[in-house]
């Protein structure tokens, strides 16, 4: 087979990879879509200065979101200033709102719904029109979110299903300022395309420091002491505590936390063990630490400190049944999350004198109501103040500004928690073919016709890397975008990609081929086949009834370079006709004339043959959409058989 390639218009193709040609985008509310072609992608250097972040277009945002989003949603913005606009209109009237912007353009809009360190704001407010309204009922977040693309909460808001429902596809990320994400809904983020993003780290230190501030302050009796005191008391027997150094302390999950902690600890000169059963060992050993199990840390430990997440397996983990294993006398500090702990479990176990003090910083329903816990003259309680020191607010407020700031340009933060992470390397080298695999998704499903519906989908990558060397999950969610946008209303990013593709019931099958190129190019050619579906056009088809396109990046552009059994040479920019005809001399002329008459600009134009003058495939790439009435006129060309218009 041959292919002949006439590049019309050079200069145009790198514009065309910012032009979203197929969808009219609006981010009102009225409008279950958000806009087109945004992948959450990492970041590479993530801009700490303001300046940085306001002029800061990575590679990858640009490719993929942003400039997409600049050039096709003027309109967009308009429906987002005026929501903003509504916004501001209500929360005028409402006591709640702390404090609203007043510049209306053509931002996004960041609802802020609790605190936020005065840093974070600034580096929101450099791209977002930013929205603090504190201490929203569940009712009125709901009500606010739908005029809101993004969205921060600490602890105390609960970002549930009906938050995402109630967004109608306008929220795009969520941000934790924070570690624990237990009061978002995952499960619903990710069902809606919605990036979740979280501040890990910024407050780390904040919550080990107030872990060893509870242990220590629980086991001298501080905050009894103080409140006698302060009833004119003077109780020095009553209040004699146990001294730490010699003391076995276990740490339960031994992250980044719990790590902090137990280097303290050390320095406390504590014996400390931890239990984690997905931490390293030799981390763990190079504190000083060694691992242990569940049960040899809790019967071991004169002190137990909570530093794990709250998750299914962890919901509730010390009850009745533990609190029976652990040494009489045990003093128990918890900073990680209420619910790992039976409440009523605790108190039994007070009150059976196991348990000998506990020190609380978090609940299970917070803030706390009739909680026996609170009330116990052996607990000492704080109301979740773990993260709460000004250094740590202000640290996370930049942290997770700077994540939702990344996440509304198109980009990914390297902080997502629902969305697989893609390192910068990666991202680099595949930056091409992202775009190639996206537009080879369209194009095979707008060459389906029939019945039978799509319901496996093979993608073979050829490559002269191992098949291990090759991270092919960005390019399976463009695959399956490409795929599922042109034919429903579902937005589809790297966060959904695989939940809508199994929702909508159709396998994703890769296959690696070797290839004798050279493994600095990640990949030679991607190949999409639908498997065994009609087309409406029956050249696409292979022998075995599957739809067939394939394409590689030359210089930085993606080709279709194979449709069915033959080879084409079409830069992906634009839209395309594809032509079978029965090759003779004198058919691009004629097919060129008919476009040209219509002022129908051709980009490129590829002849695929089996043979000379036997059946060839004509791929045409142009700039204009081209009237029904051209493309009747090119099928009324005796010589053509069949065509299809396609776009991308
Ligand atoms: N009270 C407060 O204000 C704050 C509370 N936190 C909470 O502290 C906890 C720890 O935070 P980080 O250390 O930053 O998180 P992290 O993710 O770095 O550490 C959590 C550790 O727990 C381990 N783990 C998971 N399941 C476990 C299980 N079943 N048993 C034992 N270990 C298990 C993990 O392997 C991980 O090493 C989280 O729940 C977080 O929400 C964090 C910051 C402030
Ligand atoms: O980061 C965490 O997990 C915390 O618990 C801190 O919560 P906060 O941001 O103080 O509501």
């Amino acid at each position: 087979m041959e292919a002949a390639m006439l590049n019309c218009n050079p200069q145009q193709q790198h514009q065309a990879l910012f032009i979203d040609p197929v969808r009219s985008v609006s981010l009102g509310p009225s409008t279950a879509r958000i806009p087109p072609a945004t992948v959450f992608l990492p970041r590479t250097h993530f801009p700490k200065q303001l300046s940085r972040l306001s002029t800061s277009r990575s590679f990858s945002s640009s490719f993929l979101g942003s400039r997409l989003r600049e050039q096709s949603s003027k309109a967009a913005r308009r429906a987002s200033s005026r929501d903003l606009c509504c916004a501001r209109a209500e929360t005028a009237v409402d006591s709640k709102c702390v404090q609203a912007d007043t510049a209306v353009d053509s931002k996004p809009t960041v609802l802020v719904a609790e605190k936020l360190g005065e840093a974070g704001l600034k580096v929101l407010r450099t791209l977002a029109n930013v929205d603090c309204s504190y201490d929203l009922t569940h009712e009125e977040l709901c009500t606010k979110i739908s005029l809101c693309d993004a969205l921060i909460v600490r602890s105390g808001t609960k970002v549930t299903r009906q938050v995402f429902e109630s967004s109608r596809g306008r929220l795009k990320v969520v941000g934790r300022a924070g570690v624990g994400i237990d009061n978002v809904d995952l499960h619903a983020a990710t069902e809606y395309g919605c990036l979740v993003v979280n501040a890990p780290t910024a407050n780390t230190v904040a919550a080990a420091e107030h872990g060893i501030a509870l242990l220590a302050a629980m086991a001298r009796n501080v905050p009894q002491a103080d409140a006698s005191m302060k009833q004119g008391k003077w109780q020095r027997n009553k209040y004699v505590g146990v001294s730490l150094v010699g003391k076995t302390l276990a740490v339960m999950g031994f992250g980044k936390v719990g790590s902090e902690v137990a280097r303290r600890a050390k320095g406390l000169g504590m014996h400390v063990i931890a239990h984690d059963p997905y931490a390293a060992a030799d981390r763990a050993r190079a504190v000083g630490v060694d691992l242990v199990s569940f049960d040899g840390a809790i019967s071991a430990a004169d002190f137990i400190s909570l530093h794990m997440p709250l998750t299914p397996a962890t919901d509730k983990v010390f009850n009745d049944e533990s609190f029976r294993k652990m040494k009489k006398g045990v003093r128990i500090i918890n900073v990680a999350r209420g619910g790992v702990i039976d409440d009523e479990a605790l108190v039994r176990a007070l009150d059976s004198g196991i348990v000998a003090q506990a020190a609380l910083d978090v609940f299970t329903k917070e803030p706390p109501v009739d909680n026996k816990l609170v009330q116990h003259e052996k607990v000492i309680v704080t109301p979740h103040l773990g993260a709460s020191t000004i250094e740590a607010q202000e640290g996370v407020a930049i942290e997770i500004a700077e994540a939702v700031a990344g996440a509304l340009m198109g980009e990914l933060s390297s902080t997502a928690v629902n969305a697989p992470m893609v390192s910068a390397e990666v991202l680099s080298e595949l930056s091409p073919y992202v775009s190639l695999a996206e537009s080879l998704g369209r194009l095979a499903v707008q060459l389906v016709s029939g019945v039978r519906g799509v319901k496996s989908v093979k993608v073979i990558y050829a490559s002269a890397r191992a098949a291990d060397d090759l991270d092919t999950r960005l390019l399976r969610a463009m695959i399956t975008k490409g795929i599922i946008e042109p034919i429903s209303d579902t937005f589809v990013n790297l966060v959904n990609a695989d939940f809508i593709a199994k929702q909508r019931g159709f396998r994703i099958i890769e296959e690696k081929v070797p290839h004798d190129g050279s493994p600095q190019e990640p990949l030679e050619s991607i190949q999409v086949q639908l498997a065994h579906v009609e087309s409406k056009f029956a050249s696409a088809l292979s022998e075995g009834g599957d739809i067939i396109v394939e394409g590689k990046v030359k210089d930085g552009i993606p080709h279709l370079t194979k449709v069915g059994a033959y080879s084409v040479d079409v830069s992906l920019e634009g839209s395309l006709i594809l032509c079978r005809q029965v090759d003779q001399p004198g058919m691009i002329g004629k097919v060129g004339s008919i476009l040209g008459s219509q002022n129908v600009n051709v980009n490129f134009m590829s002849v695929g043959r089996t043979a000379p003058r036997r059946r060839a495939i004509m791929a045409i790439g142009v700039d204009d959409e081209p009237t029904k009435e051209t493309l009747q006129r090119i099928g009324e060309v005796p010589a053509i058989e069949e065509f299809v218009y396609l776009k991308f």
